[in-house]
């Protein structure tokens, strides 16, 4: 992190989801407890849902979710956070170059480590006293964005003296992130052809949430409508899909899995798959779709399956988050 000191003391706090530390069932089980017990990712009745978690969904799902992790799982750790910490290095170096004064970031993971609670203190022992904090969720979603917000004042309730904070609440239409997803589909299509069609796949949530007010699904649909603009493709040629479906509940149509399979039963032969909501690759990415998705798609007579990787630490990514940054500190400089 950068620590030499400055007058203004900017600072950056990255946020994701987090990871399991190691992808074991001990692990796991870890890590499943702090996320689903975040009434912000499963609001139901506490004390029922203490019951199912501890009774029935910790003593199966951490084995199964330590295969899939096992699956992805690289000599660097998790793809999530060895992505996620190039990611800050080079935004680090980014927002440097740029505002020619050393402006700290350091990444906090919402479950798991490093945890929110120590990249405040990487920050506050930098001396930051304006505080940026990024959430890497380009679409809003009370399950995430609310979620690290609330985290993240939990943890300043201890501090006496407050740094001055902004919150980025959403990037779903920023027309940096949008040219970078753009490029990125371009990019790969230039090289290895153009499929039948192009999914859009975003991670899903209980559709009770968005008829309740979470903007979750307008924000998806307004990215992927904006991609498909700048990529120039009719109707036709894209759709929006959700994925990750958790428990028995309906969660946001339609789903990526059976999308597929539908579309292969009916004759698309060529798929490529990109996930916009993910500004990481991950479990839910390598796993579940550029292996699970694609073994399903092609079981159902499907030909080709590309997986199109997510924006990690391409520089185009990394330049769009600096400039996200730049207009959020643009009063502090
Ligand atoms: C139980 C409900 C879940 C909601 C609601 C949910 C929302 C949500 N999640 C992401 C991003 C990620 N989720 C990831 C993994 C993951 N998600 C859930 C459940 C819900 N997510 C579980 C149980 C898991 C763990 C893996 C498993 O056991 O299946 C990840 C990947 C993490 C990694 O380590 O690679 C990401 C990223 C978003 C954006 C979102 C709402 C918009
Ligand atoms: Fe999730
Ligand atoms: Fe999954």
């Amino acid at each position: 992190m950068d620590t030499e000191p400055h007058g203004s003391r900017i600072g950056v706090l990255l946020t994701n989801l987090g990871t399991p530390d190691e992808p074991t069932p001990a692990a796991l089980k870890r890590y499943l407890r702090e996320f689903l017990g975040d009434p912000r990712i499963v609001e139901a009745p506490r004390a029922l849902w203490w019951l199912v978690l501890n009774g029935i969904i910790l003593r199966t799902r951490p084995r199964r979710s330590a295969q899939a992790y096992r699956r992805v799982w690289t000599e660097e750790g998790s793809p999530l956070l060895a992505i996620s910490r190039r990611q800050a290095s080079a935004l680090q170096k980014a927002l440097r170059e740029r505002f020619e004064q050393p402006i700290p970031v350091a990444l906090g993971m919402r479950y798991g480590n490093p945890s929110l609670e120590q990249a405040l203190a990487e920050l506050e022992a930098a001396g930051v006293e304006r505080l940026l904090v990024l959430p890497l969720y380009p679409q809003y979603s009370a399950t995430t964005t609310a979620s690290t917000f609330d985290a993240v004042s939990k943890l300043l309730r201890k501090r006496r003296n407050l740094p001055e904070l902004r919150f980025v609440r959403d990037y779903h239409d920023d027309a940096r992130y949008i040219e970078a997803m753009a490029h990125s589909i371009r990019e790969f299509r230039e090289q290895r052809g153009t499929a039948d069609k192009l999914v859009l796949s975003f991670h899903g949530i209980p559709r009770k949430y968005v008829d309740l007010g979470d903007p979750y699904r307008d924000q998806c649909a307004r990215t992927a409508e904006l991609i498909a603009a700048k990529l120039g493709l009719h109707e036709q040629e894209w759709v929006m899909t959700f994925q990750s479906r958790f428990g028995p509940k309906e969660w946001l149509k339609p789903y990526t899995d059976k999308t597929l399979k539908k579309m292969a039963r009916s004759g698309t032969r060529k798929v490529d798959l990109v996930c916009p909501g993910f500004a990481v690759d991950c479990l839910e990415t390598l796993e579940e779709n550029a292996m699970e998705n694609r073994d399903l798609f092609l079981d159902a007579g499907g030909e080709n399956f590309r997986y199109i990787p997510c924006l990690n630490d391409r520089p185009e990514h990394i330049a769009a988050l600096a400039s996200l940054v730049g207009r959020q500190i643009q009063s502090w400089l």
